[in-house]
């Protein structure tokens, strides 16, 4: 999958923003939804089509349909992992967040963003996103800096839906996400209780270069 894929928001090459101290200088910011930027929509393949254009140990991780949170701790080893919230609330859905929730697109949705951190540096950044309508008693405000990984793997009637990837870069409400250096974006629905949550997860630079994956 080319990095130049014009469908996509911008090209990888564009990224020139390092996700070190700025890209946490402002905690918890109010996000309005007055202004959306002109994205286009990334493209999603299953995540078979995607494989020939990616290597094998990428192919490990965006392919993986156990917790990522706990793999991250694995890979991580001594260093301390931690989940950072960026973003939580009500807010509208992308189009294509929509489409794979199977709801309308102007309908307000429950959403979440953070960074998955090894000793403080974010090697993901993950946008997870839920029908209103289906958050009764789930109490996922509550979850704050724990992550939902550890909590989902927990449910035992949890339901993965299908892994889709893309090389797109993130399209989130937290702005430095967007500047993000993003190798992969995988994502997919997770059901559980009568709750569907897609989680989109995007790959870092900061986690290749640390873990000496390839560029793709
Ligand atoms: C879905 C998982 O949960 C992780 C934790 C998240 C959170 O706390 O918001 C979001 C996405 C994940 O990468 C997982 O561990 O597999």
């Amino acid at each position: 999958m080319p990095s130049s894929n014009s469908r996509c928001n911008k090209s990888l090459s564009d990224h020139h923003v390092t996700l070190a101290a700025p890209f946490f200088a402002r905690e918890y910011p109010v996000v309005t939804y007055s202004f959306r930027p002109a994205y286009t929509f990334p493209v999603w393949q299953p995540v078979a089509a995607v494989r020939p254009a990616m290597s094998a140990p990428w192919w490990q991780w965006v392919a993986s349909t156990d917790s990522l949170t706990a793999r991250l701790i694995k890979a991580g080893g001594e260093r301390p992992f931690r989940v950072r919230l960026l973003h939580q609330g009500v807010g509208m859905p992308w189009k294509d967040e929509a489409q794979a929730l199977n709801i309308g697109h102007r309908r307000y949705a429950w959403l979440r963003e953070v960074a998955l951190c090894v000793d403080e540096s974010p090697w993901v950044v993950a946008r997870s996103v839920a029908p209103l309508t289906q958050l009764q008693g789930q109490h996922l405000d509550r979850l704050g800096e724990r992550s939902l990984g550890s909590w989902l793997f927990q449910q035992p009637d949890l339901v993965r839906g299908p892994l889709e990837a893309s090389a797109c870069a993130p399209r989130f409400a937290y702005p430095a996400c967007n500047n993000a250096q993003s190798l992969w974006g995988r994502r997919s629905v997770f059901q559980h209780g009568g709750l569907s949550l897609l989680v989109q997860e995007y790959f870092l630079t900061n986690m290749a270069d640390d873990l000496r994956l390839p560029s793709r």
